[in-house]
This record gives structure tokens, sequence and C-alpha cells, in this order.
């Protein structure tokens, strides 16, 4: 389970990005982030991935409060989660392949296994017939998914996207959903932060709705 306990965050800067958020999504769910341009919605799930941490409150994972991790135990807890950027910063100069096992190389898992959970992942996203392409022989929805093969290829129990439909059209927005929602009904909890209105309510599922926080 996700939780967030009265969360604020202020940057140095003094913007106030969330003020007093209350939010539990149960182990398994899956939900949308929606609001306006700058109502919060990437600062919650940077929280959540703990790549940035609130000046107030708590995250906490399965209750556990994030913020007591240990600095060794932070890379394990990042791992441990799928995060998916709109700008999916694939390497230009590696293969969809190696892009995709990076995570895996990275933890020191022998190269057999990295091969199979390589393959699991790019066929969930049908992308197997590009493992040897470059990432600029790509159209913008492959790279897009293998930005999510990338973030899946851990198993992680919990996933995080960014406008992970930003920039794609309609039939590929929906293409990538379906995919969310086949690795949801695998167990994963899932949150993705989104402005697509009609997109996000044709999906059926929770929505969390940010209120851009007042200047004051
Ligand atoms: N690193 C930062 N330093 C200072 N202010 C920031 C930083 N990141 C975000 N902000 C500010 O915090 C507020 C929330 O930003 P955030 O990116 O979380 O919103 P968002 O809902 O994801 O917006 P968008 O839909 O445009 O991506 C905005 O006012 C933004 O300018």
């Amino acid at each position: 389970m996700i939780e967030l306990q009265d969360v604020s965050k202020k940057y140095p800067t003094g913007q106030i990005a969330l003020y007093n958020v209350n939010l539990k999504l149960q182990k398994g769910e899956m939900a949308f982030l929606t609001g306006h341009s700058g109502a919060g919605k990437s600062t919650l799930l940077k929280l959540i991935a703990l790549l940035d941490r609130p000046t107030q409150g708590k995250v906490l994972i399965d209750d556990f409060d994030i913020s007591q991790l240990k600095r060794n135990q932070v890379a394990n807890y990042r791992r441990s989660i799928g995060v998916i950027f709109q700008d999916h910063h694939l390497l230009s100069d590696r293969t969809i392949f190696d892009n995709v096992a990076l995570p895996l190389m990275i933890s020191g898992m022998r190269l057999p296994d990295i091969e199979r959970r390589v393959h699991a992942a790019l066929d969930k996203v049908n992308l197997m017939s590009k493992q040897n392409d470059y990432p600029m022989m790509l159209s913008a929805g492959e790279k897009q998914r293998v930005g999510i093969a990338r973030a899946v290829v851990n198993k992680p129990s919990i996933i995080l996207a960014d406008e992970p439909t930003g920039n794609l059209d309609p039939g590929l927005a929906s293409d990538i959903m379906q995919t969310f929602l086949q690795f949801n009904d695998l167990g994963a909890t899932i949150l993705i932060a989104s402005h697509d209105q009609p997109l996000i309510e044709r999906m059926g599922k929770r929505i969390i709705s940010l209120q851009k926080v007042k200047s004051r």
C-alpha cells in the first residue's frame, strides 16, 4: 500500500508544489493522478519514488515510512519501483535490448537471466522484433514502450508513470494504457499522472485530482 500523510512540498525557490496531501493507494490498485499543469503531479510521483523528499508529512509504503531508509537501502528501494517518464532518456548508442537490460546489469544479474527477463519485458510491450535496433530507428510510441519495458524489467510491485502518453496520438495512447492494465492484472500497483481527461475517464479506474496550490 502507498500512503501519503499530510504531505507538503516546498521547493527551495519558495514554490509550494504540494500542500497537506493525504492519499491511500491499495496494493494492486491502479489509479490516475490528474490536475492542471503545475498542480504537483510530477512532484508527488518523485516523492513516492524517493527522488525527492517532502518538507512535511510522510510517505509510507506498506506502513513503512520511506524517509527512515538508510542511505545504502535507498538505491534498492528505487530499483523496486518502476518509473516511467515522458522523456524516457534512452541511451542512443545502445540497442533496445541493452537499454532494457541496463537496470539488470547494474544489479549484477547473470547474463542468461538478463536475457530471459529482457525478452519477457520486450514481449509484453510487443517489441521483440526491435531488440537489435537503436532508439533513433524507433517511432515515438515504440520508444515510449521501450521506456515501459525498462521500467518493468525488474518486475516492480509499484509502477509510477508521468504523462506516459503525452506525445502520442490517441491510438498509441490507448495501446500504452492497455499495457498498463495488463501489468495491473499481474498484480502491480500503478499510479499514472496524466492530463488526458477523456483517455483516463475511459479507463474506468480511480481518478485522483490535485488542485494547484494558490500562491499566497
Ligand atoms: N525543482 C523544482 N524547483 C522549484 N520549483 C519546482 C520544481 N519542480 C517543480 N516546481 C514547481 O512546483 C509546482 C508543481 O510542479 P510539478 O512539476 O509537480 O507539476 P505537474 O502537475 O507535474 O505539472 P505538469 O502537468 O506541467 O507536468 C510548479 O509550480 C513548478 O513550477
